[in-house]
């Protein structure tokens, strides 16, 4: 049954965030990682949400703290293994995201075949720009998505690169972990990726359509 909660703040929701990795070739390529041969995902809390106006604070642990700019989906309505074809009807819209990661943490974890948690999951790990409802993105195979620091531009991509589409995404995604009503997927990020210091400023936006900008922050080690 659908919520009376407006979907255009669904990021006070409490929901799913699932993130996709190595969706784009030329990014897989950067970290030295092979094509998937069926999508990755990894999941973030919903505290890892922030918005602007607030810092995205480096965690005390993290020393290679990264951007990753995506596509956000918006799940309008429950998916349990749907099929291709039906995927589309599941989506309520749109969103621009950042996958904040702890590199050198996730290099570390990779390395000692750990989880992903430390480096993918903390709070302030998922900027979110404003909703954009599916009417306004005809066709999301057909977007630039950009992000600069300190007004140099560092990433820039084609939502039609993407090795695996929306559809193939939720029908995969939804066959294991049921998609519900307020869930966000990150598509995964183009190439380009890189640090980021305290005090910089990042700006990204789906061009055309919407912009956002952040501030780092650095946490403080707890005593
Ligand atoms: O395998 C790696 O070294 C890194 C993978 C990622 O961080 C995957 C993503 O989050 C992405 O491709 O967007
Ligand atoms: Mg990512």
């Amino acid at each position: 049954m659908a919520s009376s909660r407006p979907l255009a703040r669904f990021w006070e929701w409490g929901k799913n965030i699932l993130c996709v990795g190595r969706n784009y070739a030329e990014h897989a390529k950067e970290l030295g990682n092979a094509l998937p041969a069926e999508p990755l995902f990894f999941l973030k809390p919903s505290s890892a949400y922030v918005r602007e106006g607030s810092p995205i604070v480096r965690p005390y642990y993290c020393t290679d703290l990264q951007h990753e700019v995506e596509l956000g989906v918006v799940i309008g309505r429950r998916a349990q293994a749907v099929s291709q074809e039906a995927a589309m009807e599941h989506v309520a819209g749109y969103a621009l995201c950042l996958d904040m990661t702890a590199r050198d943490v996730q290099k570390e974890c990779k390395k000692r075949g750990l989880p992903w948690t430390l480096a993918k999951a903390f709070s302030t790990s998922c900027p979110v720009s404003e909703f954009v409802p599916k009417e306004e993105i005809p066709d999301p195979h057909k977007l630039k998505i950009w992000l600069k620091v300190n007004g140099r531009l560092r990433q820039e991509g084609e939502t039609s690169s993407m090795i695996f589409s929306i559809p193939h995404l939720i029908s995969y995604i939804s066959e294991i972990v049921t998609l519900e009503e307020g869930d966000l997927i990150l598509t995964g990020s183009p190439s380009g990726v890189g640090s980021v210091q305290e005090n910089d400023e990042i700006e990204a936006g789906i061009h055309g359509i919407l912009s956002m900008r952040f501030r780092v922050a650095q946490q403080t080690c707890p005593s």
